[in-house]
């Protein structure tokens, strides 16, 4: 089977495109629908050549600390029919790990992460370009929580990655990328009118 249509849903990091994309999933597995979901963090260079005080100090708000060439090239592996091994990532050591899985094509990909929308090389694999737009001072109080919940930091390294990089390369790099985007969403992921709006679309699209 070959894929056909492209989601990437773009926006800062806590602005609620993870969620929005697991909505989107659920709407489309009610109908028995399948997609196939890529993350961009899953695409962060492997470090393991680095000592841990190395890896902490990268800047992972930077396009380059992506590997973006591997991910267009899974995206036009999904568009030509073709199953990718898909790696997997790991916040806590800030390295890829050993593990990949097989993912196979289908007729809606949806990928999403913080650069898409912000890398000429990934800009025409996608059919539909989405920006989640949440204001800063919501998506640092969720990154607050989430990160010390789930991704092994404290209040003040979370406080000080955000003012060092995460801040500044939102505004450099991101914050500019939603003007690429088709459609913007406000109210995170769960817009109910945005998420049938694009339900919809897909639906029509893949007649
Ligand atoms: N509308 C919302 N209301 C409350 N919490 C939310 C909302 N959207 C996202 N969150 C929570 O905020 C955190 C970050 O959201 P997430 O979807 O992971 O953001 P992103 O993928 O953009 O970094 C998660 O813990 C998520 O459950
Ligand atoms: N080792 C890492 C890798 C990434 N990050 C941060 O993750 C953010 C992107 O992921 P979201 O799910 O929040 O969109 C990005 O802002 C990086 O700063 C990290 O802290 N450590």
């Amino acid at each position: 089977m070959s894929s056909n249509l492209v989601i990437a849903i773009a926006g800062a990091s806590g602005s609620g495109k993870s969620l929005f994309t697991e909505n989107l999933l659920k709407e489309f597995a009610q109908e028995g629908k399948s997609v196939q979901i890529l993350r961009e963090d899953h695409y962060y260079r492997a470090q393991d050549h680095l000592p841990m005080e190395e890896r902490e100090k990268n800047n992972y708000d930077h396009p380059r600390a992506f590997e973006h060439e591997l991910l267009v090239k899974h995206l036009q592996g999904l568009k030509a029919g073709k199953s990718i091994e898909y790696p997997s990532y790991c916040y806590k050591t800030h390295t890829r790990l050993k593990e990949t899985e097989t993912l196979m094509p289908a007729p809606v990909i949806i990928v999403e992460g913080i650069m898409l929308l912000a890398s000429p090389e990934l800009q025409p694999l996608y059919d539909v370009k989405i920006f989640v737009d949440t204001p800063l001072d919501i998506c640092l109080l969720r990154r607050i929580k989430r990160d010390i919940a789930e991704r092994g930091r404290t209040l003040d390294s979370v406080a000080k990655q955000y003012e060092a990089t995460v801040k500044p390369m939102y505004h450099q790099f991101i914050a500019p990328s939603r003007f690429t985007a088709d459609v913007i969403i406000t109210q995170g992921g769960e817009n109910r009118i945005a998420l049938d709006v694009l339900k919809s679309h897909i639906q029509q699209a893949l007649l």
